[in-house]
């Protein structure tokens, strides 16, 4: 498969003095962690996973025997939070401290307790100037970042801002079909449970002004990447026609 970008294009990325950001939002089950790392990988960008920082500090919370509906029991932990991340997509993983918790952080306890601790709006300010310092210190020529607040707070005035979108129904079968320790019913009825919660704290539903949707209900993995590098090209090109000589 040929790279999207041309050499020039790519050039151009490499010459700006910030990466290049595609930010991509979206429900759970969506396709975002999977999709975005393929597109960053095509694209020889890096790729940052911020529900994985949330993810992280709900297993550090719980590590600490922490109520994590309550936010101020929250806050206590957050002091000794060492958030690591690779922004490699070939060599994803999560750390807290000297615990690697890549796989960790999947298990539906944490999965259960992660709204609670997102909601807390000291938590989301921490983790957001975490996650700008992170893109900007990434080495990258551009980095591909995916969550659920990306096209709106985190990075509004990325050159692409995606909303990745897919029917509730197909979004619960993704995800039954990766958690083997829960029953279907369950799987689904949680990944429902923690979008209706989160939804509460941020709008991932709908596409902000200026955020293109790409749904990928009836697309299969290739197609919804490829549709996502298309309007990566689409976005990267009307950028480049704003400010013909960054
Ligand atoms: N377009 C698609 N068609 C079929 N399966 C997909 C598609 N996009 C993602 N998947 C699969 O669905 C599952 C959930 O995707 P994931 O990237 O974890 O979603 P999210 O990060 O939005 O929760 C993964 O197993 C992934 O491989
Ligand atoms: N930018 C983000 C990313 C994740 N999150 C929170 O982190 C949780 C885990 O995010 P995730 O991206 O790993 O979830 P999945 O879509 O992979 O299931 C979400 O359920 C949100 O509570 C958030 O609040 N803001």
């Amino acid at each position: 498969m040929t790279d999207p970008l041309s050499a020039r294009e790519a050039a151009h990325a490499n010459v700006t003095t910030q990466p290049v950001v595609v930010a991509i939002d979206g429900p759970a089950g969506s396709g975002k962690s999977s999709v975005s790392k393929q597109v960053a990988r095509r694209l020889g960008y890096g790729y940052l996973d911020t529900g994985a920082a949330y993810r992280a500090l709900a297993w550090h919370a719980l590590e600490h025997g922490v109520d994590t509906s309550d936010a101020s029991s929250v806050l206590d932990v957050v002091g000794d939070f060492a958030f690591g991340i690779a922004l490699d997509p070939d060599a994803y993983s999560v750390w807290v401290g000297e615990t690697d918790v890549t796989r960790a952080i999947r298990e539906p306890r944490v999965s259960d307790a992660v709204s609670g601790v997102a909601r807390v709006p000291a938590v989301r300010q921490s983790v957001n100037a975490m996650f700008r310092s992170l893109v900007a210190g990434s080495g990258y020529a551009g980095v591909v970042i995916e969550g659920r607040d990306i096209t709106t707070v985190v990075a509004p005035d990325a050159p692409v801002r995606i909303l990745l979108t897919a029917a509730p129904e197909v979004r619960a079968a993704r995800r039954v079909g990766e958690v083997v320790s829960q029953d279907a019913a369950s799987v689904a009825a949680a990944l429902h449970r923690r979008d209706a919660a989160d939804s509460t704290v941020v709008d991932f539903m709908s596409a902000a002004p200026g955020v293109v949707v790409v749904d990928s209900t009836q697309l299969d993995f290739e197609g919804t990447v490829d549709a996502v590098l298309a309007v990566v090209r689409e976005g990267l090109d009307a950028a480049r026609a704003e400010r013909p000589d960054a």
